[in-house]
């Protein structure tokens, strides 16, 4: 059995002092671990007849498309202002300071369609509330989020109501990455 954690590096301090960041990349480079991460991360929702798999670049995508082809459903990005070309719902959200914006294809997702959300990690849970948002506006059937990892003491998840979600990897005890839901975006960590 891979031990999941052990590929998850620790960063203290960035992006900025306080802030312990958590670093999938050691896992993303070994084919085992990554192998077992999607397979745990896809696990409850083999049998949800999931349509489509939805995530927000850039985390969400490394994850979302192979659950995708795991579970046999489509995938639909969700994006930055600026990427996506054709019609769109938007939703902008508070940041401590300004705003972000995420961004849907209108005809992205058919009203009804069952719907699993992923991400790399929950924090905050402001990109996940955005995500549901979108897909609220679309009229999609939401079946759930999956996440490798859920930060539990950030509050994430009240902000998730009343959607179930399902983290392989739960660390809790640590309230030091609050802020890094606000700095990483701007410019922000990438992987
Ligand atoms: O729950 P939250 O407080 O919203 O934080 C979690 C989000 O933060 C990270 O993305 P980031 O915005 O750093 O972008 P990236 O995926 O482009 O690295 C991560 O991939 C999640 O999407
Ligand atoms: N502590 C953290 N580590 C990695 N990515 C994050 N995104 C939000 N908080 C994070």
């Amino acid at each position: 059995m891979t031990d999941l954690r052990s590929y998850i590096r620790e960063i203290p301090d960035y992006p900025k002092p306080g802030i312990l960041f958590r670093d999938i990349t050691p896992l993303l480079a070994d084919a085992e671990a990554l192998n077992h991460a999607i397979e745990a991360m896809a696990a409850p929702f083999l049998d949800a007849g999931v349509e489509i798999v939805a995530a927000a670049e850039a985390r969400g995508f490394i994850f979302g498309t192979p659950l995708a082809m795991k579970l046999g459903a489509g995938f639909v990005p969700i994006r930055k202002p600026g990427k996506l070309p054709f019609d769109l719902h938007s939703f902008a959200y508070e940041l401590e300071y300004g705003t972000d914006e995420l961004q849907i294809h209108v005809d992205g997702i058919r009203p009804g369609q069952k719907v699993l959300i992923v991400d790399d990690l929950l924090a905050t849970g402001g990109t996940i509330e955005a995500c549901l948002r979108l897909l609220e506006k679309c009229d999609a059937k939401i079946v759930g989020c999956s996440f490798l990892i859920h930060l539990e003491d950030l509050g994430g998840e009240a902000r998730m109501e009343p959607y179930d979600i399902h983290a392989v990897l739960k660390y809790g005890g640590d309230d030091r990455e609050a802020e890094l839901s606000i700095q990483n975006r701007q410019p922000g960590p990438s992987i």
